[in-house]
C-alpha cells in the first residue's frame, strides 16, 4: 500500500476577511489571566447526577456577566440561560445566507481533593513556575473562558461576523449533559437550526507522547469512542468465617474481574480513524521509525504493540476495560452474601456495544457471575476530514495560524463530550482544544495537579479569536492541482 499525503490547504489562496491581527497587549494578558483564575476558583463541581454545586454555578453566571461586558451588551449577541445554569449565545452574522457553526465547552468540573497529592489547592488557581493549577484548567474552563474572552476582544475591536455562530456552555457535561447540552440541542432543533460544523473539547496538541514522533501534532477528534458499563455480581450463602467455603463471593467476582483485565479487548489498530492519524503523521517520524511508518501496515503489529504499552496511546487502539467500583462485605467474621463490581468499557470505533457485551460474556464465562448491562452507546459517527470539508479545514488553518510548528491530523477522542448530543444538528463534529499535552499529562485529566501554562491559555484565546474570523470565509480556497 502506498500513502497519499494530503496537499496543504495553505498552498491555496485564502479569502481575505478583513482580519484583526491575533495579538494581545500586556494589559489584555493581565486581564485575561485574572478572569481565568477567578473562573477556576469557583468550584462548579458535578458530584453525581443528583448533586451539583448550584451556588457555584450561580456564581459562575455572575462572573461571566461581569468580566465579558461587551458579550452581554452587544446588539449582535443574544444570550439565553438554558436548563437553569447552561448558556446559549447566538452571535448574529451579517450574511444570513451562510450556514452557522457552533462552539461548545462545559462549565462543570469533576470533584478534586487536595489530600490526593495536589501541589496547590485544586480551587486556588495558584501560579507555580508559569502554570495555573486547578480543577478545570484543561477540562474545560480553558475553553469556556477562552471562547468568550476571544469574542469579547473581537467585539471591543469592532468585529461584526459574517457567518452566524452559536456558543453553547453546558453545566452538566460530567454527568451526561441531560439538562444542559440536550436542552440546548432541543431548543436549536425547535428553531430549525442546522450547523455547518461543531467544535467541542477533546483531543489536544500531543508533544513527545508517541515514541519516534519528534514534532508536536494537533489531533482533531473526528469521532469519539462509544462506551458501555456492566455490573458483575455474585451471590453466595452467608455464613461463619471460621468455616468458609472454598470460594467466597468476593473471590469468584475478583477472578472474573481479573480475567477481564488480563484478557484485554482485541487490538484494533488500523480499523478506525487512528489509521488516518498515523498516515498523516508518517513523514514526521524520526529516520529510524520512518521505514516502519512508511510501510505502516506491513509493520502494523509492531507499531500497535508499541502503542498499547502506554495507557493513553493504548486507548487509541482498542476498547478499554476499566474496573471502577467494587463493593462487598459487611463484617470481618461474616462470609459476604453478595459482591458486585462495575466495569466501564470505552469502545473502539470499529466495534459496537453488542460485540463488546458478547466478548465480556465469553471472557467471564462463569454461570455464578451475573452480568448486567447498565448503559451504553455505540461509537459516534466519523466526521469528514477531507480537503474540501469546511469545519475541519478552518480548525486546521486556525491551529496553523497560532501554532505554525504543529502538524494537524485527525484523531479519535478517547473520552466522551457534550458534542455527542449534537449529531442531529450537524454531520461534522470535531473534538479539540489547543492545550499542550506532554508525557505525564494524562494523569492530570480528572486526576491531580491539573494545570495549564499561562502562555498556553493566551494561545487558546488567540486560537478562538482566529477561528471566529477564519470561519467568516464564504468558501475554502481552491487547491492548486
Ligand atoms: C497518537 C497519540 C494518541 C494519544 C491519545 C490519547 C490522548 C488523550 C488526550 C486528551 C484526552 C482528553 C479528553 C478530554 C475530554 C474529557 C471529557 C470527559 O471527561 N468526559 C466524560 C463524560 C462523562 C459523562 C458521564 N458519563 C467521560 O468521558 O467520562
Ligand atoms: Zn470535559
Ligand atoms: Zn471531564
Amino acid at each position: 500500500r502506498t500513502f497519499t499525503f494530503k496537499v496543504n490547504r495553505e498552498l491555496g489562496q485564502w479569502e481575505n476577511t478583513s482580519t484583526i491581527y491575533p495579538y494581545l497587549s500586556p494589559e489584555q494578558k493581565e486581564k485575561l489571566l485574572d478572569n481565568f483564575k477567578v473562573a477556576v476558583q469557583i468550584p462548579t463541581v458535578s458530584f453525581s447526577e443528583s448533586d451539583q454545586n448550584i451556588t457555584a454555578l450561580q456564581e459562575f453566571d455572575l462572573l461571566l456577566r461581569r468580566v465579558f461586558p461587551k458579550v452581554f451588551s452587544s446588539s449582535l449577541v443574544r444570550h439565553e440561560v438554558v436548563g437553569n445554569y447552561s448558556h446559549l449565545f447566538t452571535v448574529a452574522g451579517a450574511d444570513a445566507g451562510l450556514e452557522p457553526y457552533m462552539l461548545l465547552a462545559h462549565i462543570d468540573v469533576v470533584p478534586a481533593n487536595e489530600a490526593d497529592g495536589w501541589d496547590a489547592p485544586p480551587f486556588s488557581a495558584q501560579e507555580i513556575d508559569g502554570f495555573i493549577y486547578g480543577r478545570g484548567t484543561i477540562d474545560n474552563k480553558q475553553s469556556v473562558m477562552g471562547i468568550l474572552q476571544a469574542l469579547e476582544y473581537l467585539l471591543e475591536r469592532g468585529y461584526t461576523p459574517r457567518r452566524t455562530f452559536y456558543i453553547g456552555l453546558g453545566h452538566d457535561e460530567e454527568i451526561n449533559g441531560e439538562e444542559g447540552a440536550v436542552k440546548i440541542v432541543n431548543l436549536l432543533k425547535s428553531r430549525g437550526v442546522k450547523l455547518l460544523y461543531v467544535l467541542d473539547e477533546g483531543l489536544t496538541i500531543m508533544d513527545g507522547v508517541v515514541d519516534g514522533l519528534n514534532e508536536p501534532a494537533a489531533l482533531i477528534g473526528v469521532s469519539e469512542k462509544g462506551q458501555t458499563t456492566v455490573k458483575l455480581s455474585v451471590s453466595t450463602p452467608p455464613g461463619h468465617s471460621s468455616m468458609p467455603p472454598r470460594e467466597s463471593s468476593i473471590g469468584i467476582l475478583a477472578s472474573a474481574v481479573a480475567r477481564l483485565e488480563k484478557n484485554r479487548m482485541p487490538n484494533l489498530f488500523g480499523h478506525g480513524p487512528e489509521r488516518a492519524t498515523f498516515e498523516h503523521l508518517a513523514h514526521k517520524f524520526g529516520w529510524s521509525y520512518r521505514m516502519i511508518m512508511s510501510n505502516l501496515w506491513l509493520f502494523s503489529s509492531l507499531l500497535s504493540s508499541v502503542l498499547e504499552g502506554q495507557p493513553d496511546t493504548n486507548a487509541f487502539v482498542r476498547t478499554t476495560t476499566a474496573v471502577t467500583m467494587f463493593n462487598s462485605g459487611v463484617k470481618i467474621n461474616v462470609m459476604p452474601a453478595y459482591a458486585e463490581a462495575f466495569v466501564n468499557f470505552r469502545i473502539h470505533s470499529s466495534q459496537t456495544v453488542q460485540e463488546v457485551l458478547n466478548l465480556i460474556e465469553s471472557t467471564v464465562s462463569d454461570k455464578r457471575v451475573k452480568v448486567e448491562f447498565i448503559n451504553g452507546f455505540d461509537p459516534l459517527p466519523i466526521s469528514s476530514y477531507e480537503d474540501d470539508t469546511f469545519g475541519y479545514q478552518i480548525i486546521k488553518k486556525s491551529v496553523q495560524d497560532i501554532f505554525p510548528q504543529v502538524t494537524v491530523t485527525p484523531g479519535i477522542c478517547v473520552a466522551n463530550t457534550d458534542s455527542r448530543h449534537y449529531t442531529q444538528l450537524s454531520p461534522d463534529i470535531y473534538r479539540f482544544a489547543p492545550s499542550w499535552y506532554k508525557p505525564g499529562d494524562s494523569a492530570r485529566f480528572h486526576g491531580v495537579n491539573e494545570r495549564i501554562s499561562i502562555q498556553n491559555y493566551e494561545e487558546i484565546v488567540l486560537f478562538y479569536f482566529q477561528l471566529m474570523q477564519n470561519s467568516d470565509v464564504r468558501n475554502l480556497p481552491t487547491l492548486r492541482s
